[in-house]
């Protein structure tokens, strides 16, 4: 028996919506992942200076999100550390949590093309079994070039099969902002959280 598959969903979820649910779903069936970790990242690194919700307000949506879910879990790895949270200071904590474990980071599309812009991006691929990847509209993924950067890369990374979902949650806070209907972009549970809270109406961002 191999070791076991645990994947490591990383996001600033303001709010998450459901290209984040179908990015989950599908690469814990695609990659035959035992465990998947919703890592909700405080203080996200490629975030700085923007305008995101309080981490507590964005934990809410998130726990709303996977509520249905008992094959979904949120970590509190990077909620209970100060920022700002990188992505290979996390997957180290993890490995430390579950020695014996493969560990898959997935990111959308939009995040692999800017993976040289992480953190120490070679040691995070090597620290990784793998990276789960589900393509987006647009994202400019250019795997030959990423190759040439980091040897060895693309024999680390799955692309997740799913249709492409044009949904962000920039785009989710600006329908709000501007009254149009977002309802079937998110789960139920956080879009009545949204309401109740009214959230994001005056929110440019
Ligand atoms: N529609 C989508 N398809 C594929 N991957 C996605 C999609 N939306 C988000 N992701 C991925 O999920 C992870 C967390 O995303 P994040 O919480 O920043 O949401 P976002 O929609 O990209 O937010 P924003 O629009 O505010 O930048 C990232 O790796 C991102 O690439
Ligand atoms: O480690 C890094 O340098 C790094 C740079 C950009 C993003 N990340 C992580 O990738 C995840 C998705 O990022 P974001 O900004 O799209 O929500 C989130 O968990 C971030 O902490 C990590």
């Amino acid at each position: 028996m191999g070791a076991p598959r645990i994947g490591i969903f990383g996001g600033t979820f303001d709010p998450p919506h459901l290209g984040h649910l179908i990015l989950a779903a599908e690469a814990q069936d695609q990659l035959g992942l035992e465990r998947l970790l919703w890592v909700l990242t405080p203080d996200p690194p490629h975030k700085q200076g923007q305008v995101i919700r309080p981490a507590e307000v964005r934990l809410q949506m998130v726990q709303a999100a996977l509520a249905d879910n008992p094959a979904f879990e949120l970590s509190r790895v990077e909620l209970d550390r100060p920022g700002p949270h990188y992505a290979l200071d996390t997957v180290r904590l993890l490995q430390d949590q579950f020695p014996d474990a493969d560990l898959f980071y997935l990111i959308g599309g939009d995040s692999l093309h800017d993976l040289p812009t992480w953190h120490q991006p070679a040691e995070l691929i090597r620290a990784c079994a793998g990276l789960g990847v589900m393509r987006r509209p647009g994202d400019g993924v250019d795997l030959a070039h990423l190759e040439s950067l980091f040897p060895g890369l693309s024999a680390k990374v799955h692309f997740v099969e799913a249709p492409l979902l044009e949904i962000a949650s920039s785009q989710i806070r600006s329908r709000i902002a501007a009254g149009k209907p977002y309802r079937y972009y998110l789960p139920a549970g956080v879009r009545a959280l949204i309401e109740e809270n009214g959230w994001y109406r005056e929110e440019s961002t």
